[in-house]
């Protein structure tokens, strides 16, 4: 097999990089009904998996799981996930063969080994279903001309896609229909239903394709939405016990800031989470997130080119055959870092506290959000995916981390991008050696206000907030929130 995208022509590379169409509500108006009384039979009960599924049946479609025969006979968490859940469980010779819909939600690296699995038990005229494109692009997978291939991809870590479904809201979701699979023309609908049922169409759904939904969420889980948290939470708690502030208050800082940082970015953009800062303390963080961009934009870059050229999944694909040596390393390196093994205090932090003291991550929000969503755009991706797969999707990771550090976002995001994240953390911590040489508490532990009058250059404020405001990030981005009228506010720390 050989890398779907690098077998384009340029010209058919920038169409399907491009495809990206905004759906109105009103394309949902079906419901489910498309797929009503199928039988959706998902491989694999991980993040996705279970979440997925929990979804689909509350919103009445009949879900089932086949599970390889050690899982079953080994009663493994993914058995444990489904039956615990009052799930139907089977192999894939009892159940794959009356499947409507096969849904792969196994780890990317297996993709080939099941889709050789269950492809040959698929009766004809079925539907495999993807929430990433990887197996279809990257590796270049050929399916059964009579199989339909279509893709319903959440911008969400799963644990939050279930979390959104249950506020009455939902997740960003990319859909689309592989062209060289849709003999019927049924895929379209097929996955605007299944959108449905994960609730993905109160968020905002996007008709994408294969390549631009992989090419884009490669780079946004190296960068910004893990990679980029990953650096500077570490960074940023090693940096205050450097400098003598408790351990446990560095921690619960780190552990639970950017969530609740974040929260403001998911409701009113970089620029709400700006304002949520007093005038001295919004100039510095501009400042400080300019040189922190002019820092890290190669490496944005470098990451993104690699994931264009296939380089990337080329790497990654070398440890999966090395036995994920390299994820297996830096994971446990990850779990022996300070901030992870330090217990977040007993103590308290109001909610404006987590911004005064803790500009640095305000400042590492910004960067890494603009500098993600201008090298997508830059790389042929449209404003509205690069808005979902920088922004929108940054506060729900930094959930996971609320949750249980590090560990919890690792755990809960796919191993593709986990192994993303530690590959860009290894290249970021270095790079931003000397910039944290110059950093103090004032912008990372302790009140930035504290002992100042406050007095500003009214011209200079008026050019940071415009600078701010006049991102395109913010343009796009206050287009697609105002789509997102079930959003609800989550309860911070
Ligand atoms: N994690 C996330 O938040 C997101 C993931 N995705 C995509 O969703 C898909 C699933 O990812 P994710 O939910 O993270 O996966 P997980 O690692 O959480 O779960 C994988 C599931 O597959 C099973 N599995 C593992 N190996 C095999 C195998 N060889 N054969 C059959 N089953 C296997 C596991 O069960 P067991 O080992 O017990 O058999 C487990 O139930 C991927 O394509 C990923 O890119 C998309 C968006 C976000
Ligand atoms: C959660 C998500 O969207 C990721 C980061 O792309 C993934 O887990 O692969
Ligand atoms: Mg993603
Ligand atoms: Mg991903």
């Amino acid at each position: 097999m050989a890398n779907y995208f690098n077998t384009l022509p340029l010209r058919e590379k920038l169409n399907q990089l491009g495809v990206c169409d905004f759906m109105d509500s009103a394309e949902f108006l079906d419901g489910v009904s498309a797929l009503k009384g199928k039988k959706l039979v998902v491989v694999g009960c991980g993040a996705q998996g279970l979440n997925q599924g929990l979804n689909l049946r509350d919103s009445g479609l009949d879900v089932s799981y086949t599970l390889r025969k050690e899982a079953i006979e080994g009663k493994r968490d993914s058995w444990k996930n489904a039956t615990e859940n009052n799930f139907k469980v089977g192999t894939y010779e009892e159940l794959i063969p009356t499947a409507d819909v096969v849904i792969n939600l196994t780890p990317d690296k297996q993709h080939t080994a099941v889709v050789n699995a269950v492809m040959p038990l698929m009766k004809e005229g079925a539907t495999l279903l993807y929430s990433h494109g990887f197996n279809i692009v990257e590796e270049g997978m050929q399916i059964r001309k009579d199989l339909t291939v279509i893709m319903v991809a959440p911008k969400c870590p799963g644990s939050e896609v279930r979390a959104e479904y249950v506020r009455g809201f939902g997740v960003p979701t990319l859909i689309a229909v592989h062209p060289e699979n849709d003999p019927q023309g049924k895929g379209l609908a097929q996955a605007k239903a299944y959108c449905v049922g994960t609730g993905g169409h109160r968020a905002g759904v996007l008709k994408s394709s294969f390549v631009a939904e992989v090419k884009s969420d490669l780079m946004g889980e190296q960068t910004i939405l893990c990679g980029l948290l990953q650096t500077g939470s570490i960074l940023s708690f090693d940096k205050m016990v450097e400098k003598g502030i408790d351990a446990g208050y560095a921690s619960k800082l780190v552990q639970y800031g950017v969530e609740v940082i974040t929260e403001a970015l998911k409701q009113g953009g970089i620029t709400a989470m700006m304002d949520r800062l007093s005038n001295i303390a919004k100039i510095k963080a501009f400042e400080i997130s300019e040189e922190l961009k002019d820092i890290m934009r190669p490496l944005f870059q470098k990451h993104q080119d690699d994931i264009m050229s296939g380089e990337f999944s080329r790497i990654m694909m070398e440890d999966w055959a090395n036995g994920d040596k390299n994820l297996l390393a830096w994971r446990a390196e990850t779990g022996e870092t300070a901030f992870e093994k330090t217990p977040a205090g007993d103590v308290k932090i109001g909610e404006q506290e987590y911004f005064d003291n803790y500009l640095l991550m305000v400042a590492f929000v910004r960067a890494g959000v603009e500098l993600a969503f201008e090298t997508m755009v830059q790389a042929g991706i449209k404003p509205e995916s690069a808005y979902y797969e920088s922004l929108h999707e940054t506060p729900l990771i930094a959930n996971t981390i609320a949750r249980k550090k590090l560990f919890e976002m690792n755990r809960v995001i796919s191993d593709t991008a986990e192994y993303g994240c530690y590959l860009f953390d290894q290249a970021c911590k270095p790079l931003l050696g000397d910039f944290m040489k110059k950093v103090d508490t004032d912008i990372v532990g302790k009140n930035f206000n504290a002992g100042k009058d406050g007095a500003v250059d009214n011209r200079q404020l008026i050019e940071v907030n415009e600078a701010i405001r006049s991102h395109e990030v913010e343009q796009i981005g206050a287009t697609l929130r105002k789509a997102m009228t079930a959003m609800k506010a989550i309860k911070t720390a």
